[in-house]
């Protein structure tokens, strides 16, 4: 089905907004009236830039106020109208969308409505013209899809149909069932938007927090269901009121609203990106940094070894038990301090995950690999943290898998650890028998406008299911966090956001360690000469209060800076190394199946990075 975006959706002029949409690779537009009245360029050149951007224009939208008015009310109407019509003659747009009415002069008499509706679809006839007539949420008598159904109904005009927007039908909480009983030719148009589920005045929800289908909490999908069931053959169109997205660049706000639509229509099966199973287990996550020093002192104090070299590139890989972390000083990276700039995933067909990437719109990345050496597949995530589809890693594979040794053999392609040379130096596991180590989680700061489209993302490109989102309080700001996880929890990604785009803890970001022994490992991290992030005492004596310990089990936690939680599943012990540029350390010990992240501790551990110098990223 051909899709649509209205320009309503995008910022910037009307032509950056048609740009972006035709470069995302939409079939057509909604023109929104304000952008056409703000724009320089003559109707017959807009039309002409969309013939040559490959756009139709497939709504001009809205005209309001026009139906179950007195009669002179409704003759000021018709010249409005009228004008509009001949306009969109110009356009070659061949669709008006009309909203119900929210003027005072309207009255409750859905007879009239209906004959005026019928009489302003009679003038738009002669000028070839079709009238979708779409029930606001907040309108003042139709308010309803059913109820605006009603009267296009009783008018029964061929030129009037019904326009249904998934936001006014969701947000009232209408069955979207009864969507089936209208003829799918009587759907002139079809608007798609989500929202988050709040509890406001439904204007306001819907001027300005509307979102791209998958990124709110309706279900807009079973929707859709209704409406092709109903035969619906026309385009796919979103709609989304935005106060976010009126801020962002028009570009990538375009690929995120594809994405989304893609994403759509495939859940609903009007699309079929090739399919790709989701990442089996992070194969690493590398840094990279002007100065590999300060780094591989963090890494050296955690246990870390450095066990091989890249063979082409100054890349170190570190690592302890399945824990393995790249230290990049690459030159190209020398001017940003050190930061978390890839992750590997492992996953059971990496060629298979990077297509289905690129058919979702994620940017491939250029082979970083020296010539002659196997391509590894990348592409970037929104944030621009590049991701390397990997084939797993482990003991169960340890020269990568099957067939790796025939070269070119395509098993081969994604085997990263090909290009790293033994160092000599064994992982120290086997000193402290904490095998146990691994990656538990990476947290990844995004951009403040891009919170929903990471969300997104990662659960459409990569599979994964997003949690709860979570509000932390910073004593300088609000952050907000959401995991996108494996539902065994091989792979955990905290997206987090800052409230603004100057919050500065927004842009830490931190690798969270497994160990089965978070005392232990703090213990000689500490030791090692690594400096632990104290926690006030005021917290302890919370503690107290809260939970029950073991005699003397508080004044090690008190001791080392170790924080705890506790959820219906099990326990959670956590604890911070200092920042290097942005990136810290997390140590974790979950036991009994704790699902979290220890987010009610997130406000403490933020205040503490703030109080002690050394502790925030710079
Ligand atoms: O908020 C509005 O006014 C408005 C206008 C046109 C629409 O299609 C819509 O859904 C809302
Ligand atoms: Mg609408």
């Amino acid at each position: 089905m051909r899709t649509s975006i209205a320009t309503v959706s995008l910022s910037g002029s009307l032509t950056e907004k048609l740009t972006a949409a035709s470069l995302a690779g939409f079939d057509g537009v909604e023109i929104f009236e304000n952008d056409l009245l703000a724009s320089p360029l003559t109707p017959e050149e807009i039309r002409a830039r969309c013939a040559d951007l490959g756009l139709t224009i497939d709504l001009y939208q809205p005209l309001r106020d026009i139906e179950a008015l007195p009669e002179d009310e409704f003759a000021r109407a018709l010249r409005r109208a009228r004008h509009k019509f001949e306009l969109m003659r110009r356009l070659g747009a061949d669709t008006v969308l009309v909203c119900s009415s929210v003027s005072p002069y309207a009255v409750d008499d859905d007879a009239l409505a209906a004959e005026q509706l019928s009489r302003l679809a009679g003038l738009a006839e002669e000028h070839g013209v079709r009238v979708a007539y779409e029930a606001l949420a907040w309108g003042r008598h139709v308010s309803t899809y059913d109820h605006a159904w009603r009267v296009v109904e009783a008018a029964g005009h061929p030129a009037l149909g019904a326009c249904l927007d998934s936001f006014h039908i969701l947000s009232r909480g209408s069955d979207p069932k009864g969507i089936e009983d209208i003829p799918g030719e009587k759907i002139f148009f079809l608007q798609l938007a989500d929202a988050p589920l709040l509890a406001m005045d439904v204007l306001q929800w819907s001027r300005h927090y509307r979102c791209f289908p998958g990124q709110g909490g309706f279900d807009v999908a079973g929707l859709l269901r209704h409406v092709l069931r109903a035969g619906y053959r026309g385009p796919l169109s979103l709609e989304v009121f935005n106060d976010v997205f009126r801020q962002s660049e028009a570009g990538p706000t375009a690929v995120d609203a594809r994405r989304s639509l893609l994403t759509l229509q495939e859940t609903v099966g009007l699309a079929t990106p090739p399919a790709s199973a989701p990442p089996t287990g992070i194969a690493f996550a590398e840094l990279v940094t002007p100065d590999a020093a300060p780094v591989a002192a963090v890494l050296g104090a955690l246990g870390f070894a450095r066990t091989a070299r890249h063979r082409g590139k100054p890349v170190d890989l570190w690592q302890r038990g399945e824990a393995r972390v790249l230290v990049n000083t690459g030159p190209a990276e020398r001017r940003d301090g050190t930061r978390l700039a890839a992750v590997g995933l492992e996953s059971p067909d990496p060629a298979g995950a990077a297509r289905r990437a690129e058919a979702l719109l994620a940017p491939v990345l250029p082979r970083r690999r020296a010539r002659g050496d196997a391509p590894l597949e990348a592409v970037a995530a929104p944030d621009g943290t590049e991701l390397f589809f990997c084939a797993p890693q482990g003991p169960e594979h340890p020269e990568g898998p099957e067939g790796s040794e025939l070269p070119g053999s395509p098993d081969r392609q994604a085997d990263w650890r090909a290009d790293f040379e033994d160092t000599g130096t064994d992982a120290v596991d086997a000193v402290d028998g904490a095998a146990a180590w691994r990656v538990d989680h990476l947290s990844l700061a995004q951009p403040w406008h891009q919170f929903d489209e990471a969300t997104l993302f990662h659960r459409g490109v990569l599979g994964l299911r997003p949690q709860e989102s979570v509000d932390v309080a910073d004593p300088y700001g609000l952050l907000r966090s959401r995991a996108v996880t494996t539902d065994d929890g091989a792979v955990r990604i905290v997206l987090t956001v800052g409230a603004a785009p100057t919050d500065d803890t927004a842009h830490a970001q931190h690798i969270a360690l497994a160990t089965d022994d978070v005392v232990g490992a703090a213990r000689r991290f500490r030791a090692a000469g690594g400096a632990l992030l104290p926690i006030p005492a005021n917290y302890y004596d919370d503690l107290a209060a809260r939970f029950e310990f073991a005699d003397g089990e508080l004044e090690t936690y008190r001791e080392l800076g170790i924080l705890y939680d506790r959820d219906a599943h099990g326990t959670f012990r956590h604890c911070y190394t200092h920042t290097v540029g942005r990136v810290f350390f997390e140590l974790v010990q979950r036991d009994g199946g704790y699902r979290g992240y220890g987010a009610a501790n997130a406000p403490v551990r933020l205040a503490a990075q703030h109080a002690v110098r050394g502790f925030t990223g710079g």
